[in-house]
This record gives structure tokens, sequence and C-alpha cells, in this order.
């Protein structure tokens, strides 16, 4: 099919990369200086296959950073209480400067408590209620990943927020619900959908920016994006799916995320550059801003 308005993709995996060139130049020099280096704890219940496949790339992306990573995988007939206790271990132990526990948690388990039991100053995944309380306030604190590597991703496109409608379809707590709280920050005038939404295409068709955050393959429909749109496909389905019909949407958006290759890399340097940063502060070091903003990394 011949087409003349194909979107521009927004490259996750290539400004990524330049994130994280500084934030392994940063371990670098938190090792030299402290002999220490940063460390992840990585925390998973259960043997479900995506999970290991993530968190097994993110441990993977920390070492190539000089990051030291530490896992700790629990039966998925753990109980509250003792995911609990695993995780508050951490929260005490002084080697460890961040931590992430891997969602979703098998569903007998009360994830929050969970949350909760990570140490503020090593919620390097921004999921407790008090690192969604700063960003939503617009306070210090590390944001959660993925919603921070999206805004991340505009910021670097110029894309312009203000007075523009967001419309975020998703509302989970570590991804539709704060994103939709940075775009807020940011100005947007925000929509939330979920499962309960009527009428749902007809909200998407009058998004700006569209920031699909579901997680069923091509939940999203090409036809139904307004032409000019900002789609951020956060979606990550078996098969490298997202959740919007790329084919489509892409003949209709002005910038548009892949899938792989858009949002994902970004979720990963978003978390090893608030792990560096989480290290320099308990170390004992000032915070480097730069880190995130990647300024001159070329
Ligand atoms: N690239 C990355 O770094 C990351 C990608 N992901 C991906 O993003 C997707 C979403 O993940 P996550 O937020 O954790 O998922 P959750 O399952 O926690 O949340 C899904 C959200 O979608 C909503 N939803 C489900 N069905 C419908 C429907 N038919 N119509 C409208 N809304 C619906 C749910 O609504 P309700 O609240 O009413 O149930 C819920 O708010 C997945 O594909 C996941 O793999 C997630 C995290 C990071
Ligand atoms: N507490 C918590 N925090 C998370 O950040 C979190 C989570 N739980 N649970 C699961 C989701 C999923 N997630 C992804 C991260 C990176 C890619 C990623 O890098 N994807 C590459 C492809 C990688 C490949 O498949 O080779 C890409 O999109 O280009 C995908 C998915 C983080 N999550």
């Amino acid at each position: 099919m011949h087409q003349t308005h194909a979107a521009r993709l927004m490259d996750g995996t290539g400004l990524a990369r330049r994130i994280t060139e500084r934030s392994a130049a940063r371990a670098a020099q938190i090792t030299r200086d402290t002999g220490t280096a940063p460390c992840l704890a990585t925390v998973l219940v259960g043997d479900d296959p995506a999970s290991v496949t993530y968190v097994r790339m993110k441990r993977a992306r920390c070492e190539k950073a000089g990051i030291v990573s530490r896992h700790v995988g629990l039966p998925s007939t753990t109980t509250t209480a003792e995911l609990v206790d695993a995780v508050s271990a951490l929260s005490q132990d002084p080697q460890v400067h961040g931590i992430l526990l891997q969602h979703p948690v098998p569903s007998h388990i009360d994830e929050r408590a969970a949350f909760e039991a990570i140490a503020p100053e090593k919620d390097v995944d921004g999921v407790t209620m008090r690192s969604f309380a700063a960003m939503s306030f617009g306070l210090p604190g590390f944001v959660s990943c993925t919603p921070g590597g999206i805004m991340r991703l505009l910021e670097e496109y110029d894309v312009d927020l203000a007075g523009r409608h967001a419309v975020v379809v998703g509302r989970s707590a570590i991804l539709g619900k704060p994103v939709g709280m940075l775009l807020l920050a940011g100005n947007a005038t925000v929509t939330y959908c979920h499962s309960r939404t009527k009428d749902l295409e007809s909200i998407v068709r009058q998004a700006d920016i569209l920031v699909a955050a579901v997680g069923r393959p091509q939940f999203i429909r090409g036809e139904d994006v307004k032409p000019g749109a900002v789609v951020i496909d956060a979606g990550y389905n078996p098969g490298n799916v997202g959740d919007v019909d790329f084919e489509t949407a892409q003949t209709r958006a002005s910038l548009i995320t892949p899938v792989p290759g858009g949002v994902g890399p970004m979720t990963i340097a978003v978390l090893l550059a608030q792990t560096v940063d989480a290290a320099a502060r308990q170390l004992g070091l000032g915070p480097d801003r730069r880190v995130l903003s990647c300024d001159g990394a070329r």
C-alpha cells in the first residue's frame, strides 16, 4: 500500500543507550571513589516465563553498566508475610542500593504491602506510595520507570504537552496511573480509560497524545488514531507485539513508538539511572542530575 504520511519513529533504543552510557560512566566513578559498586536487588516471585525474561534482561543490562545485581527468587507459594520479610531484609541491607520487585506477583499476595516494604531511598522502580505522591506533587524522588521513560521520550522529540488532550488507556499502579500524573504535571488535559470505560473508541479518537498500557495485543485500532497524534505504545505482549495496531496507526500518527525499540528500553534506562543515583546518595556522594538528561552524551 502507498503510504504518504508515515509517522516518525521514536527511537527508544538509541536514547536509552545514550542514557545508559552516562549511567555506566557514573557507576564507574562511584566504584572508583568509594570502592563500592552500585547494587540493584531484583525480586521475582514464581516462574512466569515473561517475568523471568524481563528480570534476566534487567540484570544483564545492569552488568553491562557496571551495576552489581543480586537476585532473590521466591516460589509462587510465597505468602505476603514472607515476601514483605524478604523485601524488608533488602531494605535494611547496606550493600543494596536499589530494589526492583517484579510486577505482577501471584494474586494471593498483597502486592501493595510488598511494594511498601521497599525503603524510600531504594525505590528505584518508583512503586511506593511515597514515590507516587512525590512524583504527583512534583517533589524530588524516584519516578515509576516506564512512565519516566515515556516522559523522557516525549521530551526528546519536543512533544508539546500543554493544553493537549492526553488519553491513557490503562490505570495500573506502575504504568497507566503514574504516566497520567506526569502528563498532567506537564499541563496536558488527561483522560484515563480502563476496563469499565464506555465508548472507549470515541475517547481514543480525541487523543492528541495516546498512551496504550493495556496488555492486549493490537487492542488500539489504527483507524481510531487521530491524524497527527503522538502514539506511545507501552504494551509489551508475547511475541514482541504492542497494544496498538502499528501498521495502520503509523499511517495516521505524527510520532509513534515501535515495539520493540520504543518504551521497553527506556524503562530499563530509567531503572539503571535511578539505581546509580540511589547508590551515589547512599554512599554520600551527590546525585548527578545529568544522568537522565544525557545532554552531550554523544
Ligand atoms: N515496556 C515496559 O517497560 C513495560 C510494559 N508493560 C506492558 O504494558 C502493558 C500493561 O501493563 P500493566 O499496566 O502492568 O498491566 P495491568 O494488567 O496491571 O493493567 C492493565 C490495565 O488495562 C486495563 N484494561 C484491561 N482490559 C481493558 C479493556 N478491555 N479496555 C480498557 N482497558 C482495559 C485495565 O483496567 P482495570 O484497571 O479496569 O482492570 C488495567 O488498568 C502490558 O503489555 C505490559 O507487558 C508494563 C510495564 C512496563
Ligand atoms: N516492578 C516492575 N517494574 C517494571 O518496570 C516492570 C515490571 N514490574 N513487570 C513487567 C514489566 C515489563 N517491563 C519491560 C521492560 C523492558 C522491556 C524491553 O526492554 N523490551 C525491549 C525488547 C527486549 C527483547 O525482547 O529483546 C523493547 O521493547 O525493545 C520490556 C518490558 C518492565 N516491567
